[in-house]
């Protein structure tokens, strides 16, 4: 079989359009511009590249944009002040704090400074608490983005088998979550789990969020199993040039496409998802606030 290859940036440029739409709605009718606070602790490379393009594309669907560079050394108080003025900024509906997080700050206690209606990451723990009890939350970005995918290829999961490899707080069990939710008979493996390939191969959806190369090889995968690759991993790559890097996700790319239905690539699949639900979420937090109807088709 080869796969088909889901086109996350496609994907993710659909829904910024959409979220463009309720962005102009919300100007033209309500005079609401949804205003966005992205703040970045430190200078991890990454980082500030994942926060200069959350502010470029938040600004392109018309929403407001403030970035809080702080230095590496800022204080947990500098920084909790910093939360308390924005859950205080009727003009932020979303707030989000970029991990990681320098090591002398407590990412859980600056986590759950955030006002959870603000919470446009979902990782604060009374939305974590909503979402599994199956009440109206915050979902996190990355699990929400790879959930529009698996519903747009498939139309319905109900009654699949899902294993999600990977039991982060931030990935993992979020989407173990949604996939129940939407009725998939859910298995979370990890590290510990004995016989790991015989569970994938159960699977008929495989959310592979683990942080290691290339790990999930072609003969884990069942025939025509829908693939969501969440690992992004950059190795050297000599090849290319001294100095030179290749991203990767968790799965073996070529060999898991030749026997699964459908497969997320990397880069292009789930990464660019991740910003496109960060811009969906502030719209829907924006709505809450407002007490106006949410987006359709952009929440869980
Ligand atoms: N507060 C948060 N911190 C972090 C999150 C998050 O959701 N909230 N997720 C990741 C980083 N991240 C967004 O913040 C993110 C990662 C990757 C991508 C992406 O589009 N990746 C591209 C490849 C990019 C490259 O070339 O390096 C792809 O996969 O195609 C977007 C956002 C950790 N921190």
């Amino acid at each position: 079989m080869t796969a088909t290859i889901i086109d996350g940036k496609e994907f993710a440029a659909r829904v910024r359009a959409k979220v463009a739409d309720h962005v102009t709605r919300l100007k033209d009718d309500h005079g609401i511009t949804p205003g966005l606070a992205v703040v970045l602790v430190g200078e991890d490379p990454a980082s500030q590249v994942y926060v200069r393009s959350k502010g470029k594309m938040t600004v392109e669907v018309g929403m407001k944009s403030v970035e809080h560079k702080l230095e590496a050394d800022t204080s947990e108080a500098e920084l909790l002040g910093l939360i308390d003025r924005l859950n205080n900024d009727p003009e932020i509906h979303g707030i989000l704090v970029q991990l990681p997080l320098p090591k002398h700050l407590d990412e859980d206690l600056v986590i759950n400074a955030i006002s959870p209606a603000k919470d446009v990451d979902g990782f604060h723990i009374s939305n974590v608490g909503l979402l599994g009890t199956g009440q109206k939350s915050m979902v996190p970005c990355t699990p929400l983005g790879c959930l529009m995918m698996l519903r747009d290829h498939h139309g319905s999961i109900s009654g699949m088998d899902a294993v999600v490899i990977g039991r982060s707080n931030i990935v993992g069990k979020p989407m173990a979550q949604l996939l129940l939710h939407d009725s998939c008979t859910v298995t979370i493996a990890h590290s510990r789990t004995k016989d790991l390939a015989e569970v994938v191969r159960r699977a008929d959806i495989v959310v592979a969020a683990v942080g290691r190369p290339e790990m999930v090889p072609g003969d884990w995968i069942k025939e025509g199993a829908t693939v969501i690759d969440v690992g992004i991993n950059r190795l050297d790559a000599p090849e290319k040039g001294e100095g030179k890097t290749r991203l990767v996700g968790d799965v073996d790319f070529d060999s898991c496409a030749a026997r699964a239905g459908a497969i997320t690539p990397v880069p292009g699949g789930v990464g660019p998802m991740t910003i496109a639900c960060l811009l969906a979420n502030t719209v829907t937090a924006c709505c809450r606030a407002n007490g106006l109807a949410e987006p359709e088709g952009l929440t869980a």
